[in-house]
């Protein structure tokens, strides 16, 4: 995938779009970023990689007004540029589209776009003109978009359209992108990067984040890699391959990949049966999983993965259907029982569901393990510490563990919080969704690692993943969902072709 020839290429001629001269930034007196200095040209599509919490995040909120530098400066047009704000931001013509959409699920598609402009009583509002110049940058950017249609009943990757849209329609000449593939399906993928590939073709400048290196390598004119909140490098990508960026990041030789999963013991006793679980999203699940065995879901966007493991703790009501545990039945629709019944879900969604994000990371981590051990009327804290400490080391957190909100760390390492939370006293049944989103390449095989190793110590283990390649490499066995239904089941030696072919049928 890789569009080297019709690339812009950065020479230098062309005046900078957006120029940052020795910007930094600090929390409480911890420097995050520090001395970053860099052009970027108009029609430039520029790549900023790094691992968890190397500041990627903050140097785009500081370029989107979310959040102020607080050293250096930042020119527009080689004219200094007073971002410090959102609105400000926009002015200047630059907009941030963030992991998280900012859209009104139940406004339209137009409404959405215009919805700041029209309630601006300054603002004038000609609704026929906005349509026809929004109809006009629909065709042009090659969205697949109804302007009427509800933003609640739009895929993820036509929200994100609304949201180009919106920074189109405002007239942007800077759009950044924070891991904007993180969540995407592959074709969503495919789509997203013809539609910057076409901005940047008409001369918007485009500074994207991701994790996806071959993604940044097959995209960027330039590549800029920043670890702990110092810029190593700033060049072409032309030169590069994943790997040598992969040193870059880390700054040291990644060790190998995940391994294989270990074959699950002859006589190894069925830990989890579920039975025709059935609900608006899915119909009739039902699979097996034995002690030590890790069975991977895998589906195209929407096929029902994260409803099944939703409706097997208990967090999707069900209508139907029957979850057991070492032959007990779970009750049906009630998490308190599910996790009593020692089942644990890392989701999807960390924001909204895993995580208490006022609290640190060592309390996140301590408290499923803090709970139980309540029950039995004792909380050895010193212990406590030791034992969060070292599943902390084990996922790898960067950032303050203790002391600061988890939802101050980087993306990437809450996602390992999550994760970390349940290794002190590993589940019966783990249910995990997405379980490297958002993380760095050196963290998944970290991940991915911990994965077998709680198989290993006895867990049965379900795994969602939009990464195919990621399922395969860690389960035993996959099953493959098509509009809420499992339609197949395979062994780990199936071709990543045959799976695709089934999933799409
Ligand atoms: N509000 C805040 N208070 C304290 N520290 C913060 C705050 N926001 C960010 N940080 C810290 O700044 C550092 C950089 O975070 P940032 O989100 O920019 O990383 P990132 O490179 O985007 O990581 P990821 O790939 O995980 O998204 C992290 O150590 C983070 O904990």
């Amino acid at each position: 995938m890789n569009n080297a020839d019709s690339r812009h290429t950065a020479t230098g001629d062309s005046a900078p779009r957006i120029t940052l001269e020795d910007v930094g930034k600090s929390y409480g007196g911890t420097s995050v970023l520090r001395g970053i200095t860099l052009n970027v040209e108009p029609g430039e599509i520029h790549g900023l990689l790094g691992e968890n919490g190397a500041g990627k995040s903050t140097l785009l909120k500081i370029l989107g007004g979310a959040i102020s530098a607080d050293a250096g400066t930042v020119l527009f047009d080689e004219r200094p540029a007073k971002l410090g704000s959102p609105r400000a931001a926009i002015d200047h013509g630059i907009s941030l589209i963030a992991q998280e959409l900012a859209l009104v699920p139940a406004r339209s598609v137009l409404e959405n776009v215009y919805l700041g402009r029209w309630a601006n009583a300054a603002g004038i509002v000609r609704p026929a003109q906005d349509r026809a110049r929004l109809e006009r940058l629909i065709a042009e950017s090659g969205f697949d978009l109804d302007l009427d249609a509800p933003v609640s009943s739009l895929a993820l990757g036509q929200a994100q359209q609304v949201e180009i849209l919106k920074a189109l329609a405002r007239g942007s000449k800077v759009i950044c992108f924070d891991e904007p593939t993180a969540a995407l399906g592959e074709a969503d993928t495919e789509n997203l990067l013809a539609v910057i590939r076409r901005l940047a073709a008409n001369g918007t400048t485009i500074i994207i984040v991701s994790h996806f290196l071959e993604e940044i390598l097959g995209l960027a004119d330039r590549i800029t890699v920043l670890r702990d909140g110092n810029q190593i490098i700033t060049d072409d990508a032309a030169g590069y391959d994943s790997d040598g960026l992969v040193h870059l990041m880390v700054g040291r030789q990644v060790e190998a990949l995940a391994r294989s999963p270990r074959p699950v013991a002859e006589n190894a006793p069925v830990v989890i049966t579920a039975t025709g679980l059935s609900n608006a999203s899915i119909s009739e699940i039902s699979f097996e999983v034995r002690r030590g065995e890790v069975l991977g879901l895998v589906g195209l966007m929407g096929s029902g993965r994260s409803e099944t493991l939703n409706a097997v703790f208990g967090s999707d009501r069900v209508t139907s259907g029957e979850v057991w545990v070492h032959g007990r039945r779970v009750r049906r629709n009630s998490v308190r029982h599910a996790i009593r019944g020692g089942l644990a879900l890392v989701p999807e969604s960390r924001k909204d569901q895993g995580l208490v994000l006022g609290r640190s990371a060592a309390e996140n981590v301590a408290l499923p393990s803090l709970r139980r051990r309540q029950i039995g009327g004792f909380v050895q804290l010193g212990a406590e510490h030791r034992v969060v400490d070292d599943a902390v080391e084990r996922v790898d957190i960067r950032g303050k563990v203790r002391h600061v909100p988890v939802g101050a760390l980087s993306g990437g390492n809450q996602q390992k919080a999550l994760f970390a939370k349940w290794l002190i006293d590993p589940p019966e049944v783990f249910l995990i969704d997405e379980p490297t989103r958002g993380v760095d390449i050196a963290a998944k095989a970290n991940i991915h690692n911990l994965i077998l190793e709680l198989a290993e110590r006895g867990t049965a283990v379900v795994v969602a993943s939009s990464e195919l390649e990621e399922v395969l490499s860690i389960s035993h066995r996959l099953a493959v969902m098509r509009q809420g239904r499992i339609v197949a089941e395979y062994d780990r030696s199936v071709s990543p072709d045959v799976v695709m072919a089934t999933a799409f049928h």
